[in-house]
């Protein structure tokens, strides 16, 4: 491996509670990341993922516990870190009255660059991040997809090797969201950016991630490629119905997916009228499947239906913790009424 851009060992983060307690918002944070990587942190609402990315961009002092990003030490070389790195918080970072292209300049002075530098930054970013159309605009104005964009810019302002992002994508519709991603995929590959994020959204990570670490209750309990993931954790299942009965099509349903690796090759066999309906979990499904409908017509056994259920990661959160990190999230988003002050008080 590379040196590690980021290197945390032990990080642990403890805030006082009510009445005396103690809130353990980050357990025991250790993990390196790899130069040039995109990884998603993942996990319900107080699972610690904020507290994590504020420690390691020097914004918190950690309780616990040591780190470096980009080769410096995250308690006694705050500034040096700083300097090399990028952070876009969950709260909008521009300033709502100042009109784009002049928070940019003031960002660039900010970070000590000279004017014409500064110009030139701005208008490449504003390019880059198509800006353009707003630029001369107050930030109060944009939409919540522009704004995002409008605080990417100032984030990338520095010119930093990694960036941090903090649910950049929360609370935009779907187009947005997609275009948002567009805009951090095309950024990346121009400046070979190392991309640190916390998302909600299971399927962003799941589709531009690199390495996803699962976060609960301040501790990592996952962390691989989602497809590596998905595929130990969750697994596919076939399920297919047949005329008549079990056999021969149940041997045949155990054969393929004993073939897959899957470790219990045994399909569920249930009766459906004159039909049979057998489901087992299969590696690679998408590549089983039509075999299996091949053999299993060649023997003579009718294919009346044939699923394939291929897992998300939310399927692995529930495989580990026997939770919906789905269904967490949507509520934290949508909370009942009798709750809500509470939710919005955090
Ligand atoms: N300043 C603070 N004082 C006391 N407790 C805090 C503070 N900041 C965070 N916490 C608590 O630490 C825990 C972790 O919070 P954190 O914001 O890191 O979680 P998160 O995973 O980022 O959540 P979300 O997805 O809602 O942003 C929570 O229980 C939270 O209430």
């Amino acid at each position: 491996m590379e040196t590690p851009i980021i290197s945390a060992r032990g990080l642990r983060k403890v805030f006082p509670g009510q009445g005396g307690t103690e809130v353990v918002a980050v357990a025991d944070l250790t993990m390196d990341v790899e130069p040039g990587t995109l990884t998603a942190f993942l996990g319900p609402n107080g699972a610690g993922k904020s507290t994590s990315l504020r420690m390691l961009t020097t914004l918190l002092d950690p309780t616990a516990g040591t780190a470096t990003v980009c080769g410096h030490d995250i308690t006694t070389e705050q500034a040096a870190v700083r300097a090399r790195i990028g952070y876009i918080g969950q709260k909008n970072g521009a300033a709502q009255y100042q009109r784009v292209r002049d928070e940019l300049l003031s960002q660039g002075a900010m970070y000590g660059l000279d004017c014409a530098e500064a110009r030139r930054r701005t208008d490449e970013l504003i390019e880059a991040l198509d800006l353009g159309e707003v630029a001369s605009r107050k930030t109060i104005t944009l939409s919540g997809g522009q704004r995002r964009r409008a605080d990417i810019a100032l984030g990338l302002m520095p010119h930093p090797r990694l960036l941090f992002l903090d649910e950049p994508s929360t609370g935009l519709d779907p187009q947005s969201r997609a275009n948002l991603w567009e805009h951090i995929l095309r950024m990346r590959d121009r400046h070979e950016m190392t991309l640190f994020l916390t998302t909600h959204y299971l399927d962003e990570a799941d589709q531009f991630a690199e390495r996803v670490m699962v976060v609960d209750q301040g501790r990592v309990i996952a962390d691989d490629t989602a497809a590596h993931l998905k595929a130990t954790l969750a697994g596919d299942r076939i399920s297919v119905t047949v005329d008549g009965g079990a056999e021969p099509a149940a041997t045949i349903v155990r054969r393929a997916a004993a073939e897959s690796g899957a470790t219990t090759p045994d399909p569920q066999v249930s009766a459906e009228g004159a039909q049979t309906r057998l489901v087992v979990a299969a590696n690679a499904g998408e590549h089983v499947l039509p075999r299996l409908i091949r053999e299993l017509d060649a023997a003579g056994a009718t294919v009346v239906t044939a699923d394939l259920d291929q897992p998300t990661l939310d399927d692995v959160f529930l495989t580990l913790t026997g939770r919906s990190l789905r269904e967490e999230n949507e509520a934290a988003q949508n909370p009942a009424p009798e709750t809500a002050s509470t939710g919005a008080a955090r």
